[in-house]
């Protein structure tokens, strides 16, 4: 590695510094008998409700500090909106989405208040100087801070969110999440101190819980404030809802009029906060206005916000479509709370599912997180249709794209044609803080977002240091580095590697120098994870190894330090990393190391999904090889099995399936995926019994196999012979197993579709999509490629650069990062891979020659000279040969080449 400590100044900016150490806890602020006994809060109130509306402040910072409730505290909560003072109609206008039907003129009009709010210190633009507003290391950092607490929310792992002044929450126990979360029972009480209801371990279902009964017609309450015990004499003796109240009214009044001044105050109310950051209010006026939007925001610049305050005030649903569930979660929990959320995802059992559902069709959720898996499921579409939905948002939108870093083939789903017809949706808000020009135009199109509505500030923060070094020893050099100025001060450092097998390595090796380290990858069980997580969180280890797996969603405000163990496979996975340090507007520090073997092991990988024409013909045969004369009827394909057989990963099938069904010509309808063979046995009533009355297991009986008395059957073909969908042969199941009648285990994974058309010619549709994955993979190669040229730009080529000296590189990697993401025109990126090599195909030769018995495609051979796994050929078998990953230096397409013309050698050879 290139010394980086050569520079003393080398983290010399006008950014504050971090603190060494994390600073000290505050001293426990001073706890008020009662909320409503502070004669400041009461004055507050009283002046922002009488004021007239243009002189209205905006609440400012109390006097004193609210008290400092422990993370359990839940005595203070919000009443769901269904029990706000105003009444919200239903607008059929499909542009205003479910706001009060008649608004007054005007309702968008400037305010001129907006422009005397203080636009937030923390500046995402890179200046000239790439400097930060000065601001002393102790205090506080150069943003907009809520302004007076540091509450943390009831459910929140990190801890890290803030909450809404204490005066705010009343009547809600925040969002409650199972996963993640290891609370245990608490019972709460209601104000006479009796207990009203016990949530956490007891809670079956990933929303929040809150009693609700019923109030006059449709009009629903929340039973209890839940207070804490401990806290109810103190909270007994409040006038309740104050805090309520001010939301109330603040909603009321942007739901009146959308002008920068009630935003603002809306913005205080619910968050604390005193002004917007930079796109947000144009955000949210314009999902508020029922237009479409695109918003690009960094990483941490607060695009959630831009969601949660519409959701507020429309009153109908906003359903939020995330890529992780890990990620749904964090989302989750960090919602005001205010906001009702609710999540539906893969892992929930189906009660928690229907008790998701049924919350849902009663109002009690708001704010709904869904995978998009779940627009495949009929059933949900169905329950989905009749509810308001008055806001889409796509987080993670570059998922959309197959020009992406991180294109999820589900996602593809999420059309607007697709979403207006089934779900009446007529307003989208996609967001991403990653997003090249051909991405950013391939989500917009796919979701009909009109390019004026476009709101984009895809600058770095310039409070994060960039570093980069070419590292010979990489091991070594990063424990230099983390032992050296400004690395060691940092009490929260976030390491990323390629490898879950480096992870786990790397962090014992920091461990065995004392720096306590964990590693995090997906192996890892969900509880480890979480725990994993929380612990950083809570500053009691300070560095986490970790695979891509760790971040997304992460909200640790302190991350002093990023540093890349491997490199990252793109810019937008770099820009994605290194926006999990400095949230909080300090200074931070992101390292890069880089290598030629790294970079070539990681183009290899980029080759790992390719798939040849002739394997695309075989996999649309398999799909469509089947009788015409049930239309409707449900036919799966076996994940594991598939996979093999045609050499492609799953997810390309996936890809591939999801293309057949959204592409020009829809061929097929995706189905939700299931675990197709059941293996079931009778327990109480013999089987011929039961079969008597009911005919699910009539039809069980006649398509089993039986071994061992078990009984054996595929779930389409019992569903095709009785004319039921999968999911109602599979709650069919699931109640039989209820009522002690039956036991069952299910196995093996499946894409299951129905066939709409037949294609007419398998080999042009065959050529046509895999000339499309190919077009992907290049694509991908391209990403890495440019990720590369910046990293050796910046070591080699950039001293003329204003700023950048030793290993600091903040200017240089800033503009190349910047020039990435305006045009990643799809151009030639010059690379570091062989063209040609005198043994390569010497080697092909013997490798055949060795191998006789064996069936190989050019690809496949490419795929071993590069050491790379695939379905067919996996590490386990082909490792051994020592041509393994022989080749990884020489571009991937020569090596094929190479193997095309050995193999129809050996082949010729062979037949004669
Ligand atoms: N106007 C604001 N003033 C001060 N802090 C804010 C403001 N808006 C959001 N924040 C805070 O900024 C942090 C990051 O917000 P958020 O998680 O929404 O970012 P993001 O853009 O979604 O980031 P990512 O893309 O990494 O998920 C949060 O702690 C949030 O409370």
């Amino acid at each position: 590695m290139e010394s980086d400590s050569d520079s003393d100044s080398s983290h010399i900016s006008s950014t504050p510094p971090r603190n060494p150490m994390p600073p000290p806890p505050p001293p426990p602020p001073p706890r008020r008998p009662t909320l409503l006994s502070s004669h400041k809060s009461k004055i507050r109130l009283k002046s922002s409700s009488s004021s007239s509306k243009s002189q209205r402040k905006l609440p400012s910072e109390p006097a004193e500090p609210p008290p400092q409730p422990s993370l359990d505290d839940t005595s203070l909560n919000l009443p769901p909106l269904s029990t706000l003072p105003f009444q919200i109609r239903c607008s059929s206008n499909l542009h205003r989405p479910n706001l009060i039907e008649t608004l007054p003129a005007g309702y968008f009009s400037k305010s001129t208040f907006f422009s005397k709010i203080q636009r937030p210190s923390l500046n995402f633009e890179p200046s000239e100087s790439f400097t930060c507003p000065p601001v002393s290391a102790d205090r506080a950092p150069p943003e907009n801070k809520p302004n007076n607490f540091i509450k943390k929310h009831p459910n929140l792992i990190g801890a890290n969110a803030p909450l809404p002044p204490a005066k705010l929450r009343k009547c809600s126990e925040g969002n409650f999440v199972k996963l993640n979360l290891n609370h245990g029972r608490r019972k709460f009480v209601n104000r006479k101190g009796k207990k009203k209801s016990s949530y956490a371990s007891s809670s079956r279902g990933f929303y929040r819980r809150s009693k609700r009964k019923s109030k006059g017609e449709g009009d629903v309450e929340m039973e209890s404030v839940c207070d804490e015990e401990g806290l109810v004499t103190e909270i007994g003796q409040q006038k309740p809802k104050k805090g309520c109240e001010l939301i109330d009214e603040a909603v009321l009044e942007v739901q009146n009029e959308a002008s920068d001044e009630n935003l603002a105050r809306l913005l205080n109310v619910m968050y604390g906060y005193d002004s917007f950051r930079e796109g947000q209010l144009e955000a949210i006026k314009m999902v508020l206005d029922g237009k479409s939007t695109m918003l690009v925001l960094p990483t941490g610049a607060g695009k959630s916000l831009c969601y949660q305050i519409p959701a507020t005030v429309f009153s109908g649903v906003t359903l939020v479509v995330s890529p992780l569930v890990a990620l749904m979660i964090d989302q989750l929990k960090q919602l005001p709370p205010v906001i009702q959320g609710g999540l539906l995802c893969s892992s929930q059992t189906p009660q928690e599912v229907s008790e998701t559902l049924r919350l849902l069709q009663e109002g009690g959720i708001k704010v709904l997180f869904v995978s998009p898996e779940r627009f495949l499921n009929a059933e949900f579409l169905s329950i989905l249709s009749p509810i308001p939905i008055s806001l889409l948002v796509v987080d993670e939108a570059h998922c959309i794209s197959e020009w992406s870093h991180n294109f999820r083939p589900s996602y593809m789903r999420l059309r607007a044609s697709l979403l207006c017809t089934r779900l009446n949706i007529g307003c989208i808000l996609a967001m991403t803080a990653t997003a090249t020009t051909t991405t950013l135009n391939a989500i917009m199109s796919a979701l009909e977002i009109p390019s004026t509505n476009l709101i984009q500030n895809a600058k770095l923060r310039d409070n994060m240091q960039l570093s980069v070094s070419l590292s010979g020893n990489r091991t070594k050099d990063l424990l230099t580095l983390i032992k050296s100025p400004p690395f060691v001060e940092l009490q929260s450092i976030i390491i990323y590697c390629k490898f879950q097998s480096e992870t786990d390595i790397i962090s014992r090796y920091l461990c065995d120098n004392n720096i306590s380290a964990k590693s995090y990858h997906s192996s890892i069980t969900s509880k480890d994870r979480s725990r994993i997580q929380e612990l950083f969180c809570s500053n009691k280890i300070r560095v986490v190894v970790a695979t891509v797996a760790f971040g997304m969603g992460l909200d640790k405000r302190d991350v002093g330090a990023v540093i890349h163990y491997s490199m990252p496979e793109s810019l937008e996975e770099y820009v994605q990393e290194i926006g999990r340090a400095g949230r909080d507007g300090r200074l931070s520090h992101c390292h890069l190391f880089f290598d030629d073997t790294t970079y070539f092991k990681l183009r290899s990988l980029m080759h790992s999904e390719g798939v040849d024409e002739y394997a695309v013909n075989k996999f649309l045969c398999e799909i469509f090889s089947t009788d015409m004369k049930h239309p409707g009827k449900i036919h799966a394909i076996i994940k594991e099995s598939s996979s093999r057989k045609f050499d492609m990963k799953e997810e390309v099938m996936l890809t591939l399936l999801t293309q057949l069904e959204l592409g020009e010509v829809q061929y097929i309808h995706l189905l939700p995926q299931l675990n197709v063979t059941c293996t079931l046995n009778f327990y109480k009533t013999s089987p011929m019994l039961l079969s008597d009355k009911d005919n699910v297991v009539s039809a069980i009986l006649k398509k089993s196999e039986t071994k061992q008395g078990q009984y054996v059957f595929d779930i389409p073909t019992v569903a095709n012979s009785i004319g039921v969908t999968t999911t109602e042969l599979s709650n069919h199941l699931q109640n039989l197993k209820l009522k002690g009648e039956i036991t069952y285990d299910v196995k093996d994974p499946a894409y299951c579709y129905s066939i709409v058309e037949v294609p007419r010619d398998f080999c042009s549709l065959s050529r046509h999509l895999t000339k499309w994955l190919l077009e992907v993979e290049c694509f991908k190669v391209q990403k890495l490629d440019a990720m590369f040229n910046a990293a050796i730009f910046a070591v080699n080529d950039c001293e003329k650069m204003q700023g950048c000296h030793g290993t600091q590189h903040t200017p240089c990697l800033q503009r190349k990062i910047l020039d990435y993401f305006k045009d990643d025109g799809r151009r030639d990126i010059p690379n570091k891979m062989g063209q040609s090599s005198p043994f390569l195909r010497a080697d092909i030769k013997v490798f055949l020659q060795g191998n006789s018995q064996a069936k190989f495609t050019p690809r496949a051979i490419a795929r071993i000279m590069h050491g790379i796994a695939s379905p067919a050929y996996p590490s386990a078998t082909w490792s051994r040969t020592h041509f393994w990953g022989r080749y990884t230096q020489i571009d991937f397409q020569v090596v094929m080449e190479a193997a095309k013309v050995e193999l129809m050698n050996f082949v010729g050879k062979d037949a004669l």
